[in-house]
């Protein structure tokens, strides 16, 4: 990227500045539940009311295909880091891109402040006195830092440090963070390391007046960090202002852009402007892609050949199970006894997924006075992840298996406007979420069924990011497609586990009308639906709508509502479990 503005003699200066913008930009981490009717203007709007907090991920419209086809990672996060004195506004910059951004997927401002090294009681003692140098690059613990923003830019989660100021002290607990396609770090001595200069895609430094960033900075320490006028003039005299001139100053020569510490409207809108475009670069069609990988359709070999070639660990087709899933199929099945078939068969699935587990021997007394040698099953590091809602009703078998399990989620929802999946909500359980017990995680991953594949990528591609090991992803579902995109999921995931109880053949092309709140299936298929068949699709047709405008958050589309949009339906299938079982 060209230098535009610098400080250095060497290098051209543009002046950035423009019209004052005392705004302040906000954003809003996802909402904990998806709310199901609200538009994506007012979701913008609420976004921006509210204060963004720090080193957390704040989503807007959840986050699209990070990898391809092959199941790897695409492309790395955007990161921009942000240097710049103390108060000189490298916060507000941070935030102005994060407005201006608009509707960007998910972005987390990642602070230094965070990796203030922890200090002993001496150091303490000087802090709370003033007469530690905070400014100096080995108050900062650097490799944690650097490590922590590659784990961010390769996708993977990691657990930062939490700082108090108040009491000069890291803290006891750490911060998950995991998702964020654009990172934004900001700190003093963000451009110091070069380490970190490595890890950054754009580097700004913020320049301002130093009376104003003392005047600031008094200001904000006084009122923010529990600090008296003359403690911070003694800090700033001695190590605030030095360190700046030695350390802070001398890396605005690596910025790609200096931007002023006031009125700076123009230079963050050539930010973003650049942020965006490359952004856009990197999105890509995913879900399109998998189809020309496996035209989805009807199975082109015999289902005995592919349920081996796929290697699906499939249910004993007893005519116990058999009966089970015709009266899950069934139309006319009522409620009452969806749900009471859905859970026993929940149970036969998850006791049949329980045979990836490793079980170890164990000898016993019974009750005779004699030793029997069996085997037990340490759960510690077994977990459940729910696809959003349609895996809820296996949720029951696996409580009944195991019942202290701890079982996460993830709200994969699809994208009406261009049919990818988007994941809203990423809630995991502790063993996944820290990253040094990921790896002898064992996880059961439940949904309904495997159609398209896509929501499952989104799954399997969130757990290896998190350190999961492949060979201990168990996926259970109802009913698998054998003509959808399993086959690509087998090929990017190949040591995974996949257990189902009904292989079906077809995976069927029908179309989503989107006209006003009003969605239609077009039934391309069969024309002539018995009656009873058409009540049962407007009630699918009806929560579709509900789903769609609360997930994708989409803005209602002439063309997509004369056209319709395209959407794939297993056959014969079981039809929309999540609802048959909860609505
Ligand atoms: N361009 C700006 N226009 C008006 N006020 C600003 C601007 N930049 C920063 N401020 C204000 O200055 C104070 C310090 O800014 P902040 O971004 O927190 O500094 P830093 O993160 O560099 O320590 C805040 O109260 C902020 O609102
Ligand atoms: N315990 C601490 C730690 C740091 N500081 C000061 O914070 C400044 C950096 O934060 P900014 O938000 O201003 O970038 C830095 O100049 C340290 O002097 C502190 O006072 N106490």
């Amino acid at each position: 990227m060209p230098q535009t503005s610098s400080v250095s003699p060497n290098i051209p200066t543009i002046n950035l500045n423009h019209d004052a913008n005392t705004d302040n930009a906000d954003a809003l981490e996802v909402p904990t539940r998806p709310r199901l009717v609200r538009t994506t203007s007012s979701l913008a709007k609420s976004l921006l009311d509210i204060e963004p907090l720090k080193n957390t991920v704040l989503k807007s419209h959840g986050r699209p295909p990070w990898y391809d086809e092959d199941g790897k990672q695409l492309s790395d996060a955007f990161v921009i880091g942000i240097a710049g004195g103390s108060a000189s506004g490298k916060t507000f910059v941070a935030r102005q891109i994060l407005k201006s951004l608009g509707s960007i997927p998910s972005v987390v401002i990642l602070s230094q402040d965070s990796f203030y090294k922890e200090h002993s009681e001496e150091e303490l003692e000087l802090a709370f006195a003033n007469e530690y140098d905070f400014d100096h690059p080995d108050a900062i613990d650097m490799p944690m830092f650097a490590s922590c923003l590659s784990d961010l830019k390769r996708g993977r989660q990691t657990n930062i440090p939490v700082y108090s100021f108040q009491e000069h002290q890291r803290l006891p607990e750490k911060k998950y963070l995991y998702g964020a396609s654009v990172i934004i770090t900001e700190g003093i001595l963000a451009l110091h390391d070069p380490k970190l200069r490595s890890l950054y895609d754009l580097k700004i430094f913020v320049k301002c007046d130093s009376d104003l960033m003392l005047a600031r900075r008094i200001a904000r320490d006084v009122k923010e960090r529990g600090r008296s006028v003359e403690g911070v003039l003694s800090q700033y005299l001695r190590f605030v202002k030095p360190s700046y001139d030695d350390f802070v100053l001398p890396t605005s020569r690596y910025a790609d852009i200096i931007v002023p510490g006031l009125e700076n409207t123009v230079a963050i809108d050539l930010i973003t402007t650049h942020v965006r475009r490359q952004l856009d670069e990197r999105s890509r069609a995913f879900r399109e892609n998998i189809a020309r990988l496996v035209p989805f359709g009807r199975p082109s070999t015999p289902p005995g050949d592919s349920i081996a070639a796929l290697q699906l660990r499939v249910l004993d087709q007893t005519p116990q199970l058999q009966g089970i899933y015709t009266i899950l199929r069934d139309l006319t099945t009522s409620k009452a006894d969806f749900i009471f078939f859905a859970d026993r068969l929940s149970t036969l699935l998850i006791e049949k997924a329980m045979e990836f587990l490793p079980f170890c021997p164990k000898t016993v007394e019974t009750p005779v006075g004699v030793t029997a040698v069996g085997k037990s099953l340490d759960t510690t590091n077994i977990c459940g992840v729910t696809i959003l809602r349609s895996g809820g009703p296996l949720e029951q078998g696996l409580r009944r298996v195991i019942s202290d399990i701890r079982i996460g989620s993830l709200l994969v929802q699809t994208d009406l406007k261009t049919g990818e999946p988007l994941l809203l909500q990423v809630m995991l359980p502790e063993c996944i979420r820290q990253r040094d017990r990921a790896k002898d995680a064992y996880v059961f991953v439940l949904d309904a069924q495997i159609g398209t594949a896509a929501t499952a990528f989104m799954a399997i591609r969130v757990l290896l990011d998190h350190g999961v090991q492949q060979s201990r992803i168990i996926f259970v579902a109802f009913v698998v497609a054998l003509a959808g995109g399993l086959s690509a999921l087998r090929r990017a995931f190949p040591e995974m586990h996949i257990v189902t109880g009904a292989v079906d053949g077809v995976l069927a092309e029908r179309r989503l009308r989107i006209g006003g709140r009003k969605v239609e299936l077009a039934k391309s298929r069969s024309p002539s639906l018995s009656p009873t068949i058409e009540k049962k699709l407007d009630v699918v047709e009806r929560d579709m709508v509900a789903l769609s405008i609360g997930s994708a958050e989409m803005d209602e589309d002439e063309n997509v509502a004369a056209e319709g949009r395209k959407i794939w339906v297993i056959e014969p299938g079981l039809g929309q479990i999540g609802d048959r079982y909860y609505l």
